[in-house]
């Protein structure tokens, strides 16, 4: 079978529930400067901010595990143009300022408790952030994705693991910059699968004796098995054709 794995994929332990509950914030704040501090102290910052109330904001993350250690995490920021909603209850207020193709200057918008605490004392304070890229609002999902992930998307097809995430409150962009929007406004998750899958065009294994198994390993089945597999994967696209035409009768 050709594949774009290098070599067989290891096995992976169980999983520990308390490690799913486990809180990270300490062990980022402990990596040591090489391992890209600044741009986690950033992201931390940026996270209190973006929970004050600045909406058109997100942040997605992308970590690479073949790179160097000082490289393999970087971290783009996508500011969305405002809904025109927003825009008729003048929610501009101009929080978000791109000084350039990586900095942006956010200030507190009037309705969060700094911005209250700084009328009375202080003048509003700007702070300024840093980050592998900045996306504006005038940003084309290809331009992110040409931007962004692209490249780690070869990474993959080389052997590579990487990570994307997305951050942000809600109705900040996550799901657009993720998967996008209908069939018209792709972005990172459908595209990617395109470039891999347009890759392996004609290198595809056909026969159907493999199952993935959990995240990175898989088993090879026997005939009984293969045919079991099938009928249930018929049942399956059979249930999902009858969901779809009810749903189409009740619209
Ligand atoms: N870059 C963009 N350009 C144009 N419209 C955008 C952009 N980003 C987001 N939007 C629009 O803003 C709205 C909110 O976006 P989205 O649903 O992606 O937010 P979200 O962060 O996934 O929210 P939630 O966390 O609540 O699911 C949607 O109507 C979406 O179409």
């Amino acid at each position: 079978m050709e594949s774009c794995l290098a070599g067989k994929p290891e096995r992976v332990g169980p999983v520990e529930v308390d490690d799913i509950r486990r809180d990270l914030l300490g062990e980022f704040a402990a990596l040591p400067a090489q391992v890209g501090l600044p741009v986690w102290a950033d992201l931390r910052r940026m996270l209190l901010v973006s929970l004050e109330g600045v909406t058109d904001v997100m942040l997605f993350c992308q970590q690479d595990g073949d790179q160097s250690q000082s490289e393999n995490l970087q971290v783009y920021l996508r500011v969305r143009p405002f809904t025109v909603a927003e825009n008729d209850s003048g929610e501009s207020q101009e929080c978000v300022t791109i000084e350039g193709p990586d900095t942006v200057v956010l200030k507190a918008p009037r309705s969060c408790q700094s911005h209250r605490q700084s009328e009375k004392s202080l003048p509003q304070t700007a702070q300024r952030f840093t980050f592998t890229q900045v996306f504006g609002p005038e940003a084309s999902q290809r331009k992110v994705f040409e931007g962004s992930v692209r490249g780690s998307v070869r990474g993959v097809l080389e052997g590579g693991n990487t990570l994307v995430f997305t951050y942000g409150v809600t109705n900040a962009g996550k799901t657009f910059t993720f998967l996008g929007q209908k069939n018209t406004h792709l972005c990172l998750l459908p595209r990617s699968l395109s470039v891999i899958f347009n890759s392996i065009e004609g290198r595809l294994y056909g026969r159907s004796d493999l199952k993935p198994q959990r995240c990175r390993d898989f088993s090879r089945l026997t005939p009984d098995q293969q045919a079991a597999e099938i009928s249930s994967k018929k049942n399956l696209l059979r249930l999902l054709k009858e969901v779809r035409h009810s749903d189409r009768k009740y619209r």
